[in-house]
């Protein structure tokens, strides 16, 4: 199976709903905020403070270029990945991209719920997300191969929603 790209705004649930998507198809995941602060055994805040964005980003993309030339993992990707034209190409060439869509609304009320993403330090504002979502919307829309909105549904609902979706591309492929 070709591997299974997770993307989407800061808290939509990537996380979440890879984690239990690969639970239901006895997949390997691979998280990459998750891998990246396993290796540099840092948190993601702590690596944007110390050594600053652009270093992030670039262990973002090294990542990804190693765990692409794998097949048949669920990858639940950094909320930024897809802003890197050579990161686009590589999950486009090896999976199929799911984008997890939500409104400002809800996205705002997980994200104000803790600390540990560094774009939205001091700037947890309806605004300030809004701005960010709108940049990267067209971004997301273009990659994805499938869309997914989550809002009002259980991890249950989108899990399974995904699947299919991912079930009926491979079969048109
Ligand atoms: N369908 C859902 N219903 C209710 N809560 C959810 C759902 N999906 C995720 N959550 C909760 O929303 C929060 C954000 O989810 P998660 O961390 O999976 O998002 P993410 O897209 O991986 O965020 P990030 O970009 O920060 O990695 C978590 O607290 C999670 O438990
Ligand atoms: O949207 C983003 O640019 C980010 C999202 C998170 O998943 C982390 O990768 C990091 O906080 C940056
Ligand atoms: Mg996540």
């Amino acid at each position: 199976m070709k591997n299974i790209y997770f993307i989407g705004f800061m808290g939509v649930g990537k996380s979440t709903i890879s984690y239990r998507v690969s639970r239901i198809l006895k997949k390997k995941i691979i998280d990459t905020d998750r891998e990246l602060e396993k290796r540099q055994g840092k948190a993601i805040h702590e690596i944007f403070t110390e050594k600053g964005e652009l270093y992030f980003r670039k262990l973002e993309s090294e990542l990804l270029r190693e765990i692409s030339q794998q097949t048949d993992l669920i990858i639940s990707c950094g909320g930024g990945m897809i802003l890197k034209e050579e990161n686009r190409k590589l999950m486009k060439d090896s999976g199929i991209v799911v984008l997890l869509t939500a409104t400002i609304n809800t996205i705002y009320r997980r994200v104000a719920l803790n600390d540990r993403r560094p774009l939205l330090k001091g700037k947890k504002t309806k605004a300030h997300l809004r701005a960010m979502y709108s940049k990267r919307e067209p971004i997301y829309k273009e990659l994805a191969d499938i869309e997914v909105s989550i809002n009002r549904k259980t991890v249950s609902m989108i899990s399974e929603e995904v699947i299919t979706k991912v079930k009926e591309k491979e079969n048109h492929v």
